[in-house]
């Protein structure tokens, strides 16, 4: 595992930080003025860390801009500024501010506060600063940079509890347990965990229509237009081979072409559910297939032009089924 700490630092408490946490993981350091891509992508870690200055994280572009490149990585982003971490709104606006929205869910970043000098601060910001009454301050301290280090595994204080597992329900096509968990940003808490097999959910389509059934779902009490969809049979079949049975199965369609439209999580909250998703094309009857004797199934014919409408109306209001007209009609919508 090769780590690299890159830091972004006009007064140095930055620098100091980066110092320290390089040490302590045994990474390179690197000062990031005049780094690119290219000089991130041989490590497997990168800890990106910079001061702030009038709301805005210096440097961030670096990992904002490439971020599609070094999304599979593992990125921690600190900042450093005289805002108490403490006051966590000012902090989720300042990565709001300076994240993108995917990186906001998916990079970790830790605040350690800063020192003001007006010794080393040009006129204009001197000016600025004391017109703003902020005065002189070195908060600047090794041990704030724990919580990073245990989120890359490398501290573990004592007394601290491993992430246990309790199990409350435990069959091969779903598991429920509670975890405590140890976040990135270095809190503990409980989760539950319900952990469906991954489904597969498919679109018939052909020119001009959808093919959606109607099906009663028992635990809602309602008829609702859904794709056809199903768990994967007991991690033996793979995306595809679910999506053909499936669909043989509930809409009674074979179909000559299987594309996949990737895959969405139907509840992240509290569900490890992953949907893949695939749009069935070439379609043909079979009229000989097998049907799970609880289900029961219309299939509705939807005319293509029709369908964002309806989810519009709220008449199509399952999310796994909003979720693959979209990927598979967006561009329709759009023209
Ligand atoms: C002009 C100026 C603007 C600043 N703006 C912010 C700010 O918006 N938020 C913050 O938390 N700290 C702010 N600070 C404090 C710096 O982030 C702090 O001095 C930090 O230690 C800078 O990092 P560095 O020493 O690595 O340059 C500002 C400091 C200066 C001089």
């Amino acid at each position: 595992m090769s780590t690299v700490v890159i830091y972004k630092s006009k007064y140095g408490s930055t620098e100091q930080y980066a110092k320290w946490i390089a040490e302590e993981l045994g990474a390179d350091l690197k000062n990031a003025d005049h780094l690119k891509l290219d000089d991130l992508l041989p490590y497997d870690t990168i800890v990106y860390g910079a001061g702030v200055y009038v709301g805005c994280i210096a440097g961030i572009a670096l990992i904002a801009d490439n971020y599609e490149q070094l999304k599979d990585k593992k990125l921690i982003v600190f900042t450093v500024g005289l805002t108490d971490p403490a006051d966590e709104k000012k902090y989720d606006d300042l990565l709001t501010k300076n994240f993108t929205w995917t990186m906001k869910d998916a990079v970790p970043a830790f605040h350690f506060r800063g020192a003001l000098d007006y010794k080393k601060i040009g006129l204009g910001n001197k000016l600025m600063m004391k017109k703003m009454k902020i005065p002189e301050a070195n908060y600047v301290s090794k041990e704030q940079i724990q919580p990073l280090l245990k989120s890359l595994g490398s501290s573990k204080p004592a007394n601290k509890p491993e992430n246990t597992t309790t199990k409350i329900y435990d069959t091969p096509r779903l598991t429920i347990e509670t975890r405590h968990v140890h976040l990135p940003n270095g809190k503990d808490r409980n989760y539950l965990f319900v952990q469906p097999v991954p489904a597969v959910c498919i679109l018939p389509t052909d020119e001009t229509h959808v093919y959606l059934i109607k099906q009663y779902r028992a635990v809602i009490n309602e008829y609702i237009l859904e794709v056809p969809a199903g768990g994967m049979d007991n991690g033996s079949e793979t995306p595809l081979e679910c999506a053909k049975r499936e669909l043989a199965e509930e809409a009674r369609l074979s179909a000559k072409e299987f594309v996949p439209k990737g895959y969405v999580y139907s509840t992240p909250g509290f569900c490890t559910e992953k949907l893949w998703l695939f749009e069935a094309r070439g379609l043909a009857p079979c009229e000989d297939c097998a049907r799970d004797e609880d289900e029961i199934i219309d299939v509705v014919k939807v005319p293509k032009a029709e369908v964002f409408a309806m989810i519009d109306r709220g008449e199509i209001v399952d999310a796994k089924t909003i979720a693959l007209l979209t990927r598979s009609l967006a561009k329709l919508n759009s023209d």
